[in-house]
C-alpha cells in the first residue's frame, strides 16, 4: 500500500483521492480551506457527485482516507488545485498550484513522485513547479519524479469517467511516466496514452479549446439561421448526419470553469491565436444576443418581469460556476426589467432561487437557459394562467415547442425565430 498526499479536495482532487483510497492505497486529503476539512472529518461530501458519498464511507470505514489541513510526507503527491484566469492579464493565475508546491517541498524526499492534475499552460512542470519544488534541495528528475495527468472527466458524470475515460500522461523524463502510469492503473479502465509533460499540459488544453472554438461555430451558425429564417437544430441535425461532420449545440454561452478559461491558457504568449480568442469572444458575447430576442419578444410591456429558468452552467447539475446566466441577468436589470429565478438543481446563487410558481407569476416572459431535463418534462398547463403574458425564448431546444404552442405561447428558440 502506498501513501498518496492530494492536495486540492474540490470536484476533481476529492474524488481522485477516494477512487486512489478505494483501490488499495492510503490517501491523506489537504485543503486550506477549513470548511471542507471538517466536512470530510463529519463524513460528508462537500459537494453533491453521484457515487461519492459511498466511496468516502467506505474509505473512512476502512482507514485509507482522512482529511487535514497539513501536507504530511507521502510517497506521492497529487495537486489539483485550482488554476483560474487573471482576466487583468489575461494569463493562467499559477498561485495556487505554486502554493501547494511551497507546502509539498519541505515534505519531500528522495523517489517521491509528484502528479500535477490542474490544468496548467503548456512548460509549467517543467520550469514553476520544477523550480519551486527543488527548494527541497532535491533535484528532479535525478532524486524526485515530476508528471502531469490532466483530469478529462466531465461534471455530472465523474465518477464514471474518471475510470473509464483515457487519460494522458506525461513526465519530465521516462521512469516520471512509467511510475504515474503504474498508479493509475490501480483504478482507471481507460487507456493510458504516454507522453512528456509538455505535451500532455498542451492535450488538455487542446481538448477544451477545440470544444469552445466548435461551440462558438454552432453560436454564429445559429445567428445566421435567425437571419435567413431556417430552423439550426434541425440544420445541425442533418448536418452531423455527414461522417466527418460534428457541429455542437449553439445556447446562451459557455460557463463552468473551464470551457471558458483554459482557452485563454494557448493564448497568453503564443504569436498566433486569432481563432481562439475571437471564439472566446462570440461564446461571451451570446447573453447580449439572448437578450437581443428577450427585448423583441416584449416589446412594448411596460416595466416587465422575466423568468429565467435554470441558472446552472450546464443541464442536470447545481454547478453555477462562470454561468452565462449571471451576465444576463445583470443584462436584463441593467434595462430595467425584474428578474425571476427558477432552477431546481442550485440550492446556491447570487439571487433568491424561487418555487415554479412563484417565479412564472406575474411573468411576461419565460428564458430558458439551462438544458435541465426536468424542463423538458415540464408542464405549462400547471402555470401558464398566472403569466401575465405567455413568451418563452429557449436557447437550450429543450421544450416540447408544438406541446406549449397549445396555450398560446409566443416561442422563441435561438437559431430559429418564430415568425408569426
Ligand atoms: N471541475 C472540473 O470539472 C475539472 C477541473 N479540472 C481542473 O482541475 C483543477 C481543480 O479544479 P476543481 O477541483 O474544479 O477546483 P475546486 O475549486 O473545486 O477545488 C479546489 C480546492 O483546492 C483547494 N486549495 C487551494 N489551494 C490549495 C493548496 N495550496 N493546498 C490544498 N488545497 C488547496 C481549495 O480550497 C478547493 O477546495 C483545476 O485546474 C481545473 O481546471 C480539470 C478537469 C475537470
Ligand atoms: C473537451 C471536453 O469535453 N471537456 C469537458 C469540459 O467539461 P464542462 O462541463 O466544462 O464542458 P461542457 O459540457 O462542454 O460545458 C461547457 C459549457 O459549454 C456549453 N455547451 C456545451 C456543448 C455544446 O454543444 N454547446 C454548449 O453551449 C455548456 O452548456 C456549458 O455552459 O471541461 C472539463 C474540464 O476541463 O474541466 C473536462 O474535464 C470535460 O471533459
Amino acid at each position: 500500500m502506498s501513501k498518496i498526499c492530494v492536495l486540492g479536495m474540490g470536484y476533481i482532487g476529492l474524488p481522485t483521492a477516494l477512487l486512489f483510497a478505494n483501490n488499495g492505497h492510503e490517501v491523506v486529503g489537504v485543503d486550506v480551506n477549513p470548511k471542507v476539512v471538517e466536512s470530510l472529518k463529519n463524513g460528508k461530501m462537500p459537494f453533491e457527485e453521484e457515487g461519492f458519498q459511498e466511496l468516502l464511507d467506505n474509505s473512512i470505514a476502512n482507514n485509507t482516507f482522512r482529511a487535514t489541513t497539513e501536507v504530511e510526507e507521502a510517497n506521492t503527491f497529487l495537486v489539483a488545485v485550482p488554476t483560474p484566469f487573471d482576466a487583468d492579464l489575461k494569463m493562467a493565475d499559477l498561485k495556487y498550484v505554486i502554493s501547494a508546491c511551497d507546502m509539498i517541498h519541505p515534505h519531500l524526499n528522495k523517489g517521491n513522485l509528484v502528479i500535477i492534475e490542474s490544468t496548467i499552460p503548456p512548460k509549467t512542470c517543467e520550469n514553476r513547479v520544477r523550480q519551486t519544488l527543488q527548494r527541497s534541495g532535491l533535484k528532479a528528475p535525478e532524486d524526485f519524479h515530476i508528471s502531469h495527468c490532466p483530469e478529462r472527466a466531465i461534471p455530472g458524470n465523474t465518477l464514471y469517467e474518471m475510470v473509464h475515460n483515457d487519460r494522458v500522461i506525461g513526465g519530465i523524463d521516462k521512469p516520471s511516466t512509467e511510475i504515474t502510469k503504474e498508479l493509475y492503473l490501480s483504478f482507471v479502465k481507460g487507456n493510458l496514452y504516454l507522453t512528456n509533460n509538455n505535451t500532455a499540459e498542451m492535450i488538455k488544453l487542446m481538448e477544451n479549446t477545440y470544444r469552445d472554438v466548435n461551440i462558438a461555430l454552432a453560436n454564429e451558425l445559429a445567428k445566421i439561421s435567425e437571419d435567413c429564417g431556417i430552423n439550426v437544430w434541425e440544420a445541425i441535425d442533418i448536418a452531423n448526419k455527414h461522417p466527418r461532420v460534428n457541429i455542437h449545440k449553439p445556447g446562451p454561452g459557455v460557463g463552468g470553469h473551464c470551457i471558458a478559461i483554459d482557452p485563454w491558457f494557448l493564448t497568453e504568449d503564443a504569436k498566433s491565436s486569432g481563432l481562439i480568442m475571437l471564439s472566446r469572444q462570440i461564446n461571451d458575447s451570446m447573453p447580449v444576443h439572448v437578450l437581443g430576442m428577450v427585448k423583441e419578444m416584449i416589446n412594448g410591456i411596460d416595466n416587465p418581469t422575466i423568468t429565467v429558468f435554470g441558472v446552472a452552467y450546464k443541464g442536470d447539475i447545481g454547478d453555477t460556476r462562470a454561468t452565462p446566466a449571471r451576465k444576463f441577468i445583470k443584462l436584463a436589470e441593467k434595462e430595467g426589467y425584474n428578474v425571476k429565478i427558477y432552477d431546481p438543481y442550485v440550492k446556491d446563487f447570487d439571487y433568491p432561487i424561487l418555487g415554479l410558481n412563484e417565479a412564472v407569476e406575474g411573468s411576461d416572459c419565460i428564458v430558458i437557459l439551462t438544458d435541465h431535463s426536468v424542463f423538458r418534462e415540464m408542464e405549462p398547463k400547471n402555470f401558464y394562467e398566472s403569466m401575465s403574458n405567455l413568451n418563452v425564448l429557449d436557447t437550450r431546444n429543450v421544450i416540447n415547442t408544438s406541446y406549449w404552442s397549445h396555450f398560446d405561447f409566443n416561442i422563441n428558440l435561438i437559431g430559429k425565430i418564430n415568425q408569426r
